[in-house]
């Protein structure tokens, strides 16, 4: 889909209007209208085959395949991350995170995007030389170094262990916190909804089932404690809307050294399989 650059305003980096998509006769986003605003965080929780990443791939410009109608109206510097890292093997750290970018500044800018997520000195390593949470560091590194204006995730986490995934939490949140780009993460996390967004977006049958602003934080300091209440409050109102009862476990239960103590609500993941491997044409892979 083209973006609309005249169509931004300061209030509005990202405009989906009356999104209709399927795949053949089969209705997979069924009429979804959703604006993020310039450094907004938003979140998309959904069950398996809601339509979470037709949403993201829409935005992504990745849906050529799908027929519908609607509007997206996106910026022009559009990054992407996958739950995989798409790294190229044939091609080593450095070569991965400033592939494509012009200027004769790419590589100071790609050493600095990889300071930035921990990874200095890693630039001349292969891809299959890191671990899997280094390969989505190096992700990272390369949408950033486009620093662009809207970030599109896909569960960019949902491959890593329950430890390195808190870490990944942090790391994120402090990238946003200094490049500041508009977010659309999708993920079938509960808690790491409530974790990381301003906004969470509860997709359901490809609508719309819930819009909830994560007005946890009191002054500046970013503290989201999964065994507070008003975290579990949350919580139990985006699984209502999930329609999953309160208590109920259903799914993975990794959860995290900062997650909830024994007896308390477990860590809720609600996905009911494994996530699809979305193949098809890969426009801008970061
Ligand atoms: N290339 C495709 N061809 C046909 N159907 C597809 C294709 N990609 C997705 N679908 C179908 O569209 C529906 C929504 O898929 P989508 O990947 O958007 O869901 P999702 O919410 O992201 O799921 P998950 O969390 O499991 O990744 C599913 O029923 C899926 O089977």
């Amino acid at each position: 889909m083209a973006a609309h650059p005249e169509l931004l305003t300061a209030a509005v980096t990202v405009a989906i209007e009356d999104l209709v998509r399927g795949y053949g006769p089969k209705g997979v986003l069924n009429g979804v209208s959703l604006d993020i605003a310039p450094g907004e965080f938003v979140v998309l929780l959904g069950r398996s085959g809601c339509g979470k990443s037709t949403l993201l791939r829409a935005l992504a410009g990745l849906d050529a395949a799908v027929s519908g109608t609607g509007r997206v109206t996106v910026p022009d510097r559009v990054s992407v991350v996958f739950q995989d890292s798409r790294l190229l093997p044939w091609a080593t750290v450095i070569e991965n995170v400033v592939l494509g970018l012009d200027g004769g500044d790419a590589h100071a800018k790609g050493l600095q995007a990889l300071a930035e997520v921990g990874l200095d000195g890693r630039e001349h390593a292969w891809p299959h030389q890191l671990s899997g949470g280094e390969q989505q560091r190096v992700a990272l590194a390369r949408s950033l170094v486009r620093d662009p204006q809207l970030l599109l995730a896909d569960e960019p986490f949902g491959a890593l262990d329950a430890l390195t995934r808190i870490r990944m939490h942090g790391l994120l949140r402090e990238l946003y916190d200094r490049h500041h780009p508009a977010v659309l993460l999708v993920t079938h996390d509960v808690d790491e909804a409530i974790t990381l967004a301003d906004r969470v977006i509860v997709l359901d049958q490809g609508r719309i089932a819930l819009e909830r602003r994560i007005d946890l934080d009191g002054g500046s300091a970013r503290d989201r404690n999964p065994s507070d209440p008003a975290f579990a409050a949350i919580r139990t109102e985006l699984l209502a809307a999930l329609g999953v009862p309160t208590g109920t476990t259903t799914g993975t239960t990794t959860g995290p050294t900062t997650g909830p103590a024994i007896g308390e609500t477990p860590r809720h993941d609600v996905a009911r399989d494994r996530p699809h491997d979305h193949a098809g044409p890969e426009r801008n892979p970061s």
